[in-house]
């Protein structure tokens, strides 16, 4: 079976650690003539210790792949995998309870408490877990992240880069077997931007932290070390070790391929459309 999402990092040399795993991953919305294929038999690998950006298309199946390895949303078809443990078919309760002590989440509308200040705020999904946290890890986590003195402003006292700063910290301080950020720069200035891409980077490098970052901008998933590019509900490509550049080259393609007219019938496909042992 292939695992193309895991595939530049699989040799002998290094130790096999997927962090989540899908396999003939299927999501379609409504029924009948108003279905829609948000995922299309997707097989995918995430490996552990490794900063993964997804991008497509709008309405490729960003969100909705990033919602099924997470298990926020049902599945239509398949299976998905967080670690050794399925999760596609456990009970509501029990996703609620994996995704409480195994995962974190960014979101680009931050999500923070606006009743909490900042540091209750960082906290509370350990408060909820009955958790204590590592005083440690979450001191120098509000540290890199420069919240020392914020840490008891509420988040209408703070600006929004201070915000996904603060939900960046709350990701981070169970350390999450895995964080699934989805635009996480997408409402801050450029330098707030490179801020928390490069902290997540480090939480990736320093840490041993496993980050999958929906996103659509080629600058951020430049940060990363591999990117999954989806299409038509579809992984269609893949980058290591990405550039900006090269990302953004890439991305343009989707735009010709799309405004382009049918090509006609013995036309080739154009080559990496597809990664290598991807089935169709
Ligand atoms: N709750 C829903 N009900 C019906 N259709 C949905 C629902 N959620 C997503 N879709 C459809 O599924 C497809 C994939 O959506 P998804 O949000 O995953 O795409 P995306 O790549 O994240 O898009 P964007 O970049 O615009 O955020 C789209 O056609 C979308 O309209």
């Amino acid at each position: 079976m292939s695992t193309p999402a895991s595939a530049p990092f699989t040799d002998s040399s290094e130790p096999a650690g997927i962090a989540a795993r899908a396999r003939g991953l299927t999501k379609a919305y409504g029924s009948g003539e108003t279905t829609v294929l948000a995922l299309d038999s997707v097989d995918v690998d995430i490996t552990r210790g490794r900063f993964t950006a997804v991008m497509g298309p709008s309405g490729s199946g960003k969100s909705t792949l990033m919602h099924c390895l997470a298990g926020l949303d049902s599945v239509s078809a398949g299976q998905v995998w967080l670690g050794d443990t399925e999760i596609t078919g456990l009970k509501e309760r029990e996703l609620t309870r994996l995704r409480r002590d195994r995962i974190g989440f960014m979101f680009q509308s931050f999500n923070l408490i606006p009743t909490l200040n900042a540091l209750e705020n960082m906290t509370l999904p350990m408060d909820i877990a009955g958790q204590r946290p590592d005083r440690d890890w979450l001191e120098h986590v509000i540290d890199t992240l420069g919240l020392r003195d914020r840490l008891k402003h509420r988040p209408a006292q703070l600006s929004g880069g201070q915000q996904q700063r603060v939900a960046c910290a709350r990701a981070l301080a169970a350390k999450p077997e895995l964080i699934f950020a989805d635009e996480p720069t997408g409402n801050l200035d450029s330098r707030a931007g490179l801020e928390v891409l490069g902290f997540l980077r480090d939480a990736v490098d320093q840490l041993g932290q496993t980050v999958v970052m929906v996103t659509h901008d080629p600058s951020a998933a430049g940060h990363s070390d591999l990117v999954l590019f989806l299409g038509d509900g579809r992984i269609v490509d893949e980058m290591a070790r990405p550039t900006a550049d090269a990302v953004l080259e890439r991305m343009k393609r989707f735009d010709v391929s799309h405004a382009a007219p049918a090509a006609p019938p013995g036309t080739p496909d154009v080559p990496g459309d597809r990664p290598s042992g991807q089935q169709s």
